[in-house]
């Protein structure tokens, strides 16, 4: 290795545990000095308050997406942090780790830090080329959820493929034999995606998550020949845009259905409520809803936030905080969903939590609720929340239409 500032990049998909294996590096007094570069999809940031880093400005948030969003780029965001260094504001740091979105297309983020990638802009870009060094790709793959999830994005493949090292997560939850064969599978699946990435378990004895970190050098030529495709493909996009020629942000994710909602409430949240929203939501949704993750204040206790987390059809067990992360104390979620119309979710959100009575939903109700939001969504009609409100809500018209906004 050189004496630059290493690198090291983690990606995986949406929910893959890209967050939980950071935290629990953080955690390792030997990584105490390390700056975290935390990338979200979305116009509010959950990350920000989940990610565990030991003193909160050795962090950068971005919440444009780093592989489509000009000046997201990981380079401004290394140049930030390298003047916040010269200049006092961040303590010195000798290790940087960057958090990519789970929709991250890994390509363009590494063009711009491997030698002989995108063209340098300016001085600043010059001054991150001297100073960082790639040092390492690490991808998370969620055993429940990636074999689909590799075959329908194109991101997650590419993920796995630039990955030098992948690491299983949510192993601990397959525990018989069909779900092991299952992995055993899925590890096949990976090593012919990636013959030269170190494959790991990251619920096995003896995991060494310090190593998985450990800076090393990474060249793309060792990675596989697609790989070495991918970034001149970059490269002749890069030089393009140096020369002027594409200057508008790029949307790399396929055709524009996916979308993301940030659902924001003032007011404390009844348990109840929330369930409401889950349980047609989770009906009406299914698949389409990718991740979901959020902060609620609930009425029994507003001092303590739940954190709630969704990633496809599972849905984790919530955990609650001892305290708010930061002065924002207000229900924040952030929904990724593939074609589902963003409006109705707020609507539906809305109804919840509005300054309208509160959403009551008798269990008989919400029963045949979620059957009517299946039955409905599936031939692309509409239904009505108020249908679920019942007697203890008359009149009340709460158009909700998870419907596709285009054919998935
Ligand atoms: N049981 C189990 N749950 C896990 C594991 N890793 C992560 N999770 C859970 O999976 C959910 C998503 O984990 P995150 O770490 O937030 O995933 P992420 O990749 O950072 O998510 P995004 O950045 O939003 O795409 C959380 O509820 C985690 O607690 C694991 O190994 N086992």
């Amino acid at each position: 290795m050189s004496d630059h500032v290493p690198v090291t990049i983690l990606t995986g998909f949406l929910g893959s545990g890209k967050t939980t294996l950071l935290n629990a590096l953080l955690c390792d007094p030997a990584f105490a000095d390390t700056a975290v570069i935390v990338n979200e999809f979305g116009d509010i940031s959950i990350d920000h308050d989940l990610v565990q880093v030991g003193k909160k400005e050795m962090m950068v948030t971005t919440t444009g997406c780093l592989c489509c969003t000009i000046g997201s780029d990981i380079r401004s965001s290394l140049a930030e942090l390298l003047d916040a260094s010269r200049s006092g504001a961040v303590p010195s740091f000798s290790r940087v780790i960057v958090e990519t979105t789970g929709l991250a297309d890994p390509a363009p983020v590494i063009n711009q830090i491997v030698p002989g990638g995108a063209p340098a802009m300016g001085l600043r870009d010059h001054g991150v080329g001297r100073t960082f060094t790639l040092a390492g790709v690490v991808c998370t793959i969620d055993i429940v959820t990636a074999e689909a999830t590799i075959e329908r994005y194109f991101e997650a493949m590419k993920q796995v493929a630039f990955a030098d090292r992948i690491v299983l997560t949510k192993t601990d939850l397959a525990r018989d034999p069909a779900s092991l064969a299952d992995i055993d599978l899925l590890r096949q699946r990976l090593r012919e995606l990636n013959p030269s990435a170190t494959l790991l378990d990251r619920n096995e004895g003896g995991f060494d998550l310090a190593g998985v970190f450990a800076p090393r050098s990474y060249a793309p030529h060792d990675v596989g020949p697609d790989v070495e495709g991918w970034l001149a493909l970059e490269q002749a996009l890069s030089a393009e845009a140096a020369s002027g020629a594409a200057h508008a942000n790029v949307a790399r994710h396929g055709d524009g259905g996916i979308l993301t909602s940030c659902l924001i409430a003032d007011r404390p949240i009844g348990a109840k409520d929330l369930d409401a929203f889950f349980l047609v939501l989770k009906a009406a949704a299914s698949i389409r809803l990718l991740r979901l993750k959020g902060l609620i204040c609930l009425e029994d206790d507003p001092e303590r936030p739940l954190v709630v987390h969704c990633v496809q059809h599972a849905v984790h067990p919530p955990n609650r905080l001892d305290a708010w992360p930061s002065d924002d104390r207000r229900t924040r979620i952030v929904a990724i969903t593939h074609d589902i119309d963003p409006k109705a979710l707020r609507q539906l959100f809305d109804a919840v939590t509005g300054e309208k009575k509160p959403l009551r939903v008798a269990p008989a109700a919400a029963l045949a609720g979620i059957i009517l939001a299946v039955a409905l969504v599936g031939v692309g009609l509409v239904f009505t929340a108020s249908s679920l409100a019942g007697a203890e809500r008359p009149g009340v018209e709460l158009p909700v239409n998870l419907s596709a906004t285009h054919a998935p």
